[in-house]
């Protein structure tokens, strides 16, 4: 049975409609990642499933039940925003504390719930102190253990790491991995624009595009397989390189995509010469950006520590057999 069913969501704003006949099923503990351009609709999406916003027609069901209508409180739903919205004047345990207690659970059972969700998000040195004591990727924490506590069947992210420096992204990441593996049967729904949060935490990732959803899929068949020009091109960081033309005729194809690491980069013999018109070192990995005449944009290559070049270079690119995504004229991938 899955955990969260959409059948033909709609969602609209005054006569706007921004989402479209949502379908999808999710089953019991899995790991669902929404990504997409800004304004696509995925926060929509999650917030019609937190019940913060009406559904316009089709049927959202959670666990089994319809839950169009129900309150947001009685979805079994937790929800863990950008802005970790905690009380400012009340300390770590009283945060977590809070709505269990409103919700008149007993004492004792609040007490082993926050200490619980406390100690497994390493957050028991800190209960007594008040937000304002705590660096960012703590109150995140502490944000996301006052929704464990309340033992949801269903946990929704809304960008939770975008206000942390990249240090503490990673760690609170590492955190959320184990979080979920912590809860095996519950199931997460996250948004992020980030890659690398979607590639590494997702079981599926849904790629959403103005208000449709374009792929669903493992993180790696997304990568390796995309279905359409879009994905090819939104799933990755660097981007597909997509070329048309002659160059992608040869191939019996409207345009082909070639992922930076594999085109193959030689100072004197390949397939397509070029020149470099900028070099991005980032420690790991270096990035060509790769003038060539069939192309309407650079290309972008990763760049091999033993062919060292500098701007201006002449260079032979030659994409490696196999991994050519060939796309028709609509964009659509041969598979
Ligand atoms: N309360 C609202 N009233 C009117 N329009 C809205 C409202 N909330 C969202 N929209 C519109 O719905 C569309 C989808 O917005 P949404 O926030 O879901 O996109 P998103 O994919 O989450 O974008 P981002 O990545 O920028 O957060 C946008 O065109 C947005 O302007």
């Amino acid at each position: 049975m899955a955990s969260v069913s959409l059948s033909k969501i709609t969602k609209s704003f005054g006569g706007h409609e921004v989402l479209h006949g949502i379908d999808l099923e999710i089953g019991m503990g899995e790991f669902i990642v929404f990504v997409g351009p800004s304004g696509c609709g995925k926060s929509t999406m999650l917030r019609v499933i937190a019940g913060l916003e009406e559904i316009t027609s089709g049927t959202l069901t959670i666990d089994g039940e319809v839950a169009n209508g129900v309150p947001p409180g009685e979805r079994g739903i937790a929800m863990v925003f950008q802005s970790y919205a905690l009380y400012p004047h009340m300390t770590v345990y009283d945060n977590m504390a809070f709505g269990l207690k409103v919700s008149g659970m007993a004492k004792p059972e609040i007490d082993r719930r926050v200490r619980k969700a406390a100690e497994m998000l390493e957050l028991t040195p800190y209960l007594d102190r008040l937000p304002r004591s705590l660096s960012g990727g703590q109150r995140q924490r502490v944000a996301i253990g006052r929704a464990v506590t309340r033992d949801p069947k269903v946990f929704l992210f809304d960008e939770p790491l975008s206000n942390l420096d990249a240090a503490l992204r990673v760690a609170t990441r590492l955190e959320i991995a184990d979080l979920n593996a912590a809860m095996p049967d519950t199931t997460m729904i996250y948004v992020t624009h980030d890659q690398v949060e979607a590639m590494t935490l997702a079981d599926r990732i849904v790629v959403f595009n103005e208000g449709r959803i374009e792929q669903v899929g493992r993180p790696l068949d997304l990568y390796e397989r995309p279905r359409n020009l879009f994905v090819a091109r939104f799933i990755g960081s660097p981007k597909m390189n997509v070329v048309k033309g002659e160059a992608a005729t040869v191939y019996q194809a409207a345009m082909i995509g070639i992922r930076p690491e594999h085109l193959a980069v030689s100072a004197h013999e390949g397939l397509w010469p070029g020149k470099v018109k900028a070099i991005e070192h980032l420690g790991s990995d270096t990035f060509l950006h790769v003038e060539a005449a069939f192309a309407d944009e650079p290309l972008i290559v990763r760049g091999r520590s033993d062919v060292p070049l500098r701007q201006g270079d002449t260079v032979h690119l030659t994409p490696e057999v196999g991994k050519i995504h060939r796309f028709n004229e609509d964009g659509v991938a041969f598979i």
